[in-house]
């Protein structure tokens, strides 16, 4: 018992009863067939591909009472069954939802999704394989989404599963649902749900794994205004204010905030602001084009929050998100008292927090965004808008050679946008997708005298005064 032994022969015992036969018991499937069994249509799941794409499906509960769909109970998904049942043992784990209590539940599951994520990303787990799974309601009104994870160890050992346990009774209730996936003689897929010894309200049970279909809707698209992409300050502010009690320079934050004047009007100059990806050439253009024009450049976010950017970099997106939404209001002031000497020009603004958002949060393929005119891609209402908005867009091949040459030090998402050309162009259409203001797109890859005289040349037709 590497990993906790004070638990000893009693985790031993427990472990030991979890280890699955290795056929579902036939017992179960005789109770299905006379009891009628009903889906467990409040409960669904999303598990992200290893190509990307998104299965679907339910669980089918051995006693359920009910209708009962035959047909929906014999179908089978090959990529589900392929990925679920790959040699050696699958696991899920799924953070419950703390019901009724908003923002501060959101931020509780949140970081207990992180920190499960942190876990499973050390020793024993390096082995495994780790994909993002979503249990969602499939009426999207009445239900929360809750998070978590599917684990392929493909050597099946048994320390992983002990590893698991650990983590399990390490956590806080409510704890985190685990399961782990099984075919039956018939290579039909089941999951078979770990119950813990001792808790009362763990209840075990073995499902039959039901492909469904994908709903018109990605299952986190709903929800995006109240978990990644605040529609306004108060939003924003509320979620910052369940975090005080475990980071107070949240309070700090807030207190910049505060000292924001209210109902900002810009100055007469204009505000040009210059989006993109990483290593498009924004602080090469901002710098020049500011220089040309005789502009104020301003980065966002502001100097006066990012010092403590690497805290929140490191939360979950939920507080992370919020950091960089209210970054942008205080920008906002510096913005509205520099646009009445000069003009002003943004590194970055709402449309990159946004953007990063959206395609951080929206697991799968670029059609399963936010369709276009979407409430998430509207600038909010109670923030200054700027006049002309540009996205810089360069080749991924042509991005890479810069980032390379640039040598600097890489952050997590730089590393991932690297890696991830999906995630890349993601982030790009949900820029593209932004409204009132929308984005100016500018072909970045031509040599920097080129690109600067194109952006020059567009804010000067857009803006009259310069
Ligand atoms: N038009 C261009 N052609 C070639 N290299 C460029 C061009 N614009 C910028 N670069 C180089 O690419 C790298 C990334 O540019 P940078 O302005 O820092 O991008 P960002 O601010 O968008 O991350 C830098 O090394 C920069 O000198
Ligand atoms: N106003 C802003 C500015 C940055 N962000 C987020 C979006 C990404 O996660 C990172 C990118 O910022 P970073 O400083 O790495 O980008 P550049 O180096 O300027 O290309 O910050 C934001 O959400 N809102």
């Amino acid at each position: 018992m590497a990993y906790f032994p004070r638990l000893g022969n009693y985790m031993l015992r427990f472990l030991e009863r979890m280890r699955p036969s290795s056929q579902v018991p036939a017992v179960r499937r005789q109770a299905a067939a006379v009891n009628a069994p009903d889906l467990a249509r409040d409960r669904f799941f999303l598990l992200e591909l290893p190509d990307a794409g998104l299965a679907h499906f339910t669980l089918c509960g051995d006693y359920g009472e009910g209708g009962t769909d035959w047909s929906a109970l014999a179908a089978r998904d090959p990529r589900l069954e392929a990925f679920l049942l790959a040699p050696g043992r699958t696991y899920s784990l799924c953070v419950p939802a703390v019901p009724g209590s908003g923002y501060r539940g959101r931020i509780l599951a949140a970081r207990l999704h992180q920190h499960l994520l942190q876990q499973l990303s050390r020793d024993p787990f390096r082995q495994c394989e780790l994909r993002r799974l979503l249990c969602y309601s499939p009426d999207s009104r009445s239900g929360i989404t809750e998070k978590g994870f599917i684990l392929w160890d493909p050597h099946d050992c048994l320390e992983i599963q002990r590893a698991l346990q650990g983590l399990l009774f390490a956590c806080e209730t409510p704890r985190p649902q685990m399961g782990m996936f099984k075919a039956d003689h018939s290579g039909l897929l089941w999951q078979r749900l770990w119950e813990l010894p001792g808790v009362v309200g763990d209840k075990g049970g073995t499902f039959r794994v039901v492909p469904t279909e994908e709903p018109p809707l990605h299952p986190l698209v709903p929800e995006l205004p109240i978990t990644v992409v605040f529609p306004n300050l108060e939003e924003t502010r509320k979620v910052f204010e369940e975090c005080i009690p475990f980071i107070p320079e949240a309070k700090e934050i807030l207190n910049l905030v505060d000292k924001c004047p209210k109902n900002l009007q810009k100055g007469r100059f204009p505000v040009i602001v210059i989006e993109g990806l990483d290593a498009t050439g924004k602080t090469t253009v901002t710098e020049k084009v500011s220089k040309a024009l005789r502009a104020v450049f301003l980065k966002s976010p502001p100097p006066c929050v990012s010092q403590w950017r690497k805290i929140f970099d490191d939360e979950p997106t939920i507080i992370r998100r919020a950091y960089y939404s209210l970054g942008n209001y205080i920008m906002a002031s510096e913005i509205a008292k520099q646009s009445t000497q000069a003009p002003v020009i943004i590194d970055r603004y709402w449309h990159s927090t946004a953007a990063y958002a959206i395609a951080t949060e929206i697991s799968g393929l670029p059609h399963h965004l936010p369709p276009a005119h979407h409430s998430v891609y509207q600038w909010p209402q109670d923030l200054l808008r700027p006049d002309i908005v540009l996205l810089l867009t360069v080749n991924p091949e042509e991005r890479i050679h810069r980032i390379l040459g640039r040598g600097m030090h890489k952050t997590k998402e730089e590393i991932e946008l690297e890696n991830n050309e999906l995630f890349r162009e993601k982030v790009e259409i949900s820029y593209q997708r932004m409204e009132n203001p929308s984005c100016h797109t500018v072909d970045a890859n031509p040599n920097r005298k080129v690109v600067i005289a194109t952006v020059l040349n567009i804010i000067r037709k857009h803006c009259a005064s310069l």
